[in-house]
């Protein structure tokens, strides 16, 4: 698979620079001969024909590996999981799983899915992913009698019935820490995004407006606001270190204390009432799991108990909110701009309200997809697989873009 993206690599860059330069040397190459020695036509124009069928099958096998690229990371992510598998699950489980078994299921647009329903009695393990989930309810944990694994291609496990799961005797494995740097940073650009009041700047531009004052009225530096993130595990943390250089005021709520290291490092406070950091916070970031505790936690009481114009950014879980308390509180101004790339239920459908409610900037749930992100996923848990120069051999930016 890996040598597939070199193929296509080595390929794109002929197609670009080296075929360029033949071209060129051939065409003056026919003007030349054609023109002192007119028997060596025929010749050439046999030349041309080889040349042309070269060039042809090129492209052909080019847009192949084109087609291939969205592939790659399917595959990664398989062999991450495949690892998963054998490192963190017990013996008796792997034993009886023979590849054959496996069936995976990651992206369960509506054919998809009917093919999970029609397979699900026969699968051992199933592999989703939070980004476009194939939601493990109970009742198809009850139709898959041969199932002992779930996998998560991901952080947060909450599309699967965990309570159906344990009391089935299923192991749920996810791959913790994989894309945290990518949400992290994600969530730095979106309180940017938020403050500066940047998306209605971008809209005025494709419209052919120019308009400073219908945005200046509410941008902001983010300097000397005070920022803070509800949930400070492994994205949280990360998150805080970057704000640092800006100058906020930083707090944080959790239910453990930080590192008192780490805490000197970020300069952020603990907060241990989620209210009261609530009503401090400029900026509020949600960086919790979802679980019983934190679903529907900001309803209409705790929203109405935020600064007036808050920002709020979500990456952690579309259902730690309450849908329609946010699209009210947007509509009022109580939330001042609201953005995030999580969703309930997800794919969010063409009517879901946040789509339309105003000073929102969301997105598909895209923050830990980033191609850095993806590869360190695979980092993570590939070597036993594949030697690291190949994936090394993909991961920097340029070179990526460049492929595009
Ligand atoms: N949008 C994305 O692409 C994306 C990618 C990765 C993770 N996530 C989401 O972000 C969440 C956090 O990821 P992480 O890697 O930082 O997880 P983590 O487990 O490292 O951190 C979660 C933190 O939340 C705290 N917490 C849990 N319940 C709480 C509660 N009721 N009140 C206060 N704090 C509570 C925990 O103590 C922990 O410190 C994930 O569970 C997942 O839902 C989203």
């Amino acid at each position: 698979m890996l040598l597939f993206w070199d193929i296509r690599k080595s390929l794109l860059s002929c197609f670009n620079y080296n075929f360029n330069c033949l071209l060129t040397a051939f065409l003056y190459l026919v003007v030349h001969v054609s023109v002192f020695c007119p028997p060596c036509c025929d010749l050439l124009v046999m030349l041309s024909g080889i040349y042309a069928l070269f060039f042809f099958l090129t492209v052909l096998v080019t847009i192949a590996a084109m087609l291939c690229k969205s592939q790659i990371f399917i595959l990664l992510k398989l062999f991450v999981f495949i690892n998963t598998i054998v490192r963190e699950c017990e013996p008796s489980i792997t034993k009886n799983i023979s590849m054959a078994s496996l069936l995976i299921f990651f992206s369960p647009c509506c054919v998809i899915v009917t093919e999970l329903e029609k397979h699900i009695p026969d699968l051992h393990v199933l592999i989703t992913t939070p980004f476009h989930p194939a939601y493990v309810t109970a009742e198809r944990i009850k139709r898959a009698k041969n199932l002992q694994l779930l996998l998560t291609a991901g952080i947060g496990s909450d599309h699967i019935d965990l309570k159906a799961a344990a009391a089935a005797g299923l192991t749920v494995a996810e791959v913790t820490g994989s894309n945290v740097v990518s949400v992290a940073e994600d969530e730095l650009m979106r309180i940017l995004i938020l403050v500066r009041n940047f998306l209605p700047g971008y809209h005025q531009v494709i419209n052919g407006e120019w308009n400073v004052a219908a945005i200046a009225y509410r941008a902001y530096d983010l300097e000397g606001k005070t920022v803070g993130t509800v949930g400070a595990g492994r994205i949280g943390k990360l998150l805080l270190q970057r704000l640092k250089p800006f100058n906020c005021n930083l707090l944080y709520h959790d239910r453990l204390k930080m590192d008192p290291e780490l805490e000197k490092q970020t300069g952020a406070k603990f907060e241990e009432d989620l209210d009261s950091l609530l009503s401090k916070c400029d900026v509020v970031v949600i960086n919790t799991p979802l679980t019983e505790k934190t679903r529907g936690m900001f309803d209409k009481e705790r929203i109405a108990k935020m600064k007036k114009g808050v920002l709020i950014v979500n990456n952690a879980r579309g259902a730690i909110m309450d849908t329609q308390a946010v699209v009210d509180a947007c509509s009022s101004g109580q939330i001042g701009g609201y953005s995030g790339d999580v969703w309930n239920p997800q794919p969010a459908p063409k009517d879901h309200p946040w789509r339309y409610m105003p000073n929102q900037a969301m997105t598909p749930h895209i923050s830990g997809t980033t191609i850095d992100g993806q590869v360190l996923l695979a980092l993570k848990s590939l070597p036993p697989f594949f030697p690291l120069r190949y994936l090394h051999s993909i991961s920097s930016l340029a070179e990526c873009n460049s492929n595009r």
